[in-house]
């Protein structure tokens, strides 16, 4: 028998509840919040005929109703009885669980923090969501009786299976998954087709196995540990397959289910990133590629929690994308401001959204390489002292659309700008950078919300076809806008340097626009020229000399200087 631990004071007896994953619809403990959600969204959805942005902002200001209501017994309850409570997030990353020997080292890692009770938050085991996802792909077109041949379907059994072997735990932990994955891609085999909504329920099994996983082991060491799916648990969502939102009602009923459970039966929870549940269709829906962080930072503010780490491959955010330029250095201090800019200029350390919830409930964020632990990682709070710093970090996103769009001069300026935005509203078309005079603009289209190439040539044709009516439309594809971010009072020195940069590469920057958030100044350029732009920039602000970011040095509270 295992040997029991004592984990922050909790004796380890029990093994872990498993949930059937599948059964969408919350048991009865659950259904009171759930069911009362979801009436009211229903309701909310029929009464409301207005955009659909409108409709989920009014629902999401009901919600939040019914959530202030449930928060603040809980926040009465958590300030007397939970004195002994869960005290921070850790959310693990698909590469830092993407085998055996790394769960060993995750459940190592854990231990080595006796005093901390956290929440654990896991992604998928290493690509499993790609596998998934090509597994879908291929499943359209193989035919019901190949789907058993599709390579990435056997990887993905392989994997787990082997997994579960080598951590010992029993293979009932996930024999129903791996069943219930091959019925599904027989399914999407036989009706030939790959929805949204069906990719979303597909990859949640990634997440799904992988705690199941961890928490089995954990429990096998003696770490008394509770699996959660967020589907299951509150986190309640748009029904913007493939790319939902929270909604605000999540936040309650998150805190309300993970303390009453863990005040009956204190267990280790450890709960499924990347996850949600749809408000109207109640199907499993997914937070965006790298979701789990978003997934952390919510647990993170729903709990009040002292800290959220994110715990990843790499010694925390660094000053550009280590695979494009190998001298990229680790960043100690970053603001919410400036860390949300970065990930929603492309850099795939943070998922874009992740920062709202954190920079909300305040609560610091602390990225960590869980290959390297002693490294001291990046701390994200509410502000840093940026006095010194001129660029903190240098952002890449290739392969972007650029539109210049010159007015016919049919409508006045005022005119031409409201018709032009509006097509674009109209269209459900991102745009990204922006720059304008009074009659131009050229902007860039926000490729990450385009997925299907099919859909993009569609879309861009009806898109040009409508500026057509007012303007004069050329389309540029295969640039790159390069994002500078840092301290952009310093924007005349640090445009300065830049352009020295690309003055002796023989570069012409195309678009430049700085935007309102101060912490960015973005240029475009052409796809083929862009990293090696990207690599001289580097070596021009962070190469020559001692940088100004890494002038500061933490307190004795770990706060950064200046707070
Ligand atoms: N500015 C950056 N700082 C750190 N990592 C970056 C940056 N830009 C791109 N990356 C890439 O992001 C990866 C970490 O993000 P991600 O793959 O989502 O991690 P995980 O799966 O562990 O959550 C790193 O391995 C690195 O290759
Ligand atoms: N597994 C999901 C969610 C996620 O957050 O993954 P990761 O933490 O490995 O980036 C994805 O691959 O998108």
């Amino acid at each position: 028998m295992a040997e029991a631990l004592h984990f922050g004071g909790i004796k380890t007896t029990r093994s872990s509840v498993i949930k059937n994953p599948l059964q969408l619809h919350p048991p009865p403990s659950q259904q009171l919040c759930f069911s009362s959600f979801v009436a009211l969204s229903i309701f909310l959805s029929r009464k409301l005929r207005a955009s659909y942005n409108s409709r989920v902002s009014k629902i999401s200001c009901e919600a939040k109703k019914i959530g202030k209501l449930e928060r603040d017994e809980t926040a009465n309850v958590s300030s007397s009885s939970y004195g002994n409570s869960l005290s921070c997030v850790m959310k693990f990353g698909g590469s830092s669980v993407a085998s055996a020997e790394r769960m060993r080292e995750v459940a190592d890692l854990i231990l080595c923090f006796p005093n901390e009770k956290p929440v654990i938050v896991l992604s998928a085991m290493g690509k499993t969501t790609n596998m998934l996802l090509l597994a879908g792909e291929k499943a359209v077109s193989c035919g019901v009786t190949n789907v058993l041949w599709i390579e990435e379907l056997r990887f993905i059994k392989d994997l787990h299976i082997r997994t579960v072997n080598e951590l010992e735990v029993d293979q009932s932990t996930i024999g129903k998954h791996l069943e219930d994955l091959e019925q599904l891609l027989k399914g999407i085999a036989m009706i030939k087709e790959l929805t949204p909504r069906t990719r979303d329920y597909l990859v949640s099994f990634g997440e799904c196995m992988s705690t199941r996983i961890f928490a089995a082991y954990l429990n096998k060491k003696g770490i008394k540990a509770r699996q959660y799916d967020a589907f299951e648990i509150g986190f309640i969502t748009t029904d913007d397959f493939t790319n939902a939102e929270i909604l605000d009602a999540t936040y309650p009923a998150v805190a309300k289910r993970l303390y009453d459970d863990w005040t009956s039966d204190p267990a280790i929870p450890v709960v499924t990133g990347f996850l949600g549940k749809g408000f109207s269709t109640c199907a499993v829906t997914t937070l965006g590629r790298g979701g789990s962080d978003l997934t952390a930072t919510a647990i993170g503010k729903a709990l009040g929690l002292q800290e959220i780490q994110v715990w990843k491959d790499v010694d925390g955010v660094l000053t550009c994308d280590p695979n494009i330029h190998s001298h990229a250095q680790p960043i100690p201090y970053l603001s919410f401001d400036e860390a949300a800019e970065l990930a929603y200029c492309g850099a795939q350390v943070l998922h874009p959204q992740s920062m709202k919830p954190a920079r909300d409930g305040n609560i610091p964020v602390r990225v960590k390489n869980s290959y390297n632990r002693n490294a001291s990682g990046t701390l994200i709070t509410k502000s840093r002292d940026i006095s010194k710093a001129v660029l903190t970090s240098i952002v890449l996103k290739r392969n972007v659309t650029t539109l210049d769009i010159i007015s016919t001069r049919m409508l006045g300026s005022f005119g031409f700008l409201s018709k032009v935005f509006s097509i674009f509203a109209d269209l459900g078309i991102s745009v990204d950078v922006v720059a304008t005079s009074e009659v131009s603009i050229s902007l860039t289209l926000d490729p990450s919300r385009i997925w299907s190439r099919e859909l993009i040539q569609q879309e861009l044709d009806h898109l040009v076809e409508e500026l057509e009516k007012v303007a004069v439309v050329t389309l540029l594809q295969r640039r790159s806008i390069i994002s500078l971010i840092g301290n952009v009072q310093k924007s005349s020195l640090i445009l300065e340097k830049a352009f020295h940069v690309f003055r002796n590469l023989g570069v012409n920057v195309q678009m430049i626009s700085q935007g309102a958030s101060k912490v960015n100044i973005s240029l475009v350029v052409d796809d083929n020229e862009a990293e090696h732009c990207l690599r001289s920039l580097h070596k021009a602000f962070f190469e020559s000399g001692l940088p100004e970011l890494h002038v500061q040095h933490e307190n004795q509270n770990g706060s950064p200087p200046g707070l």
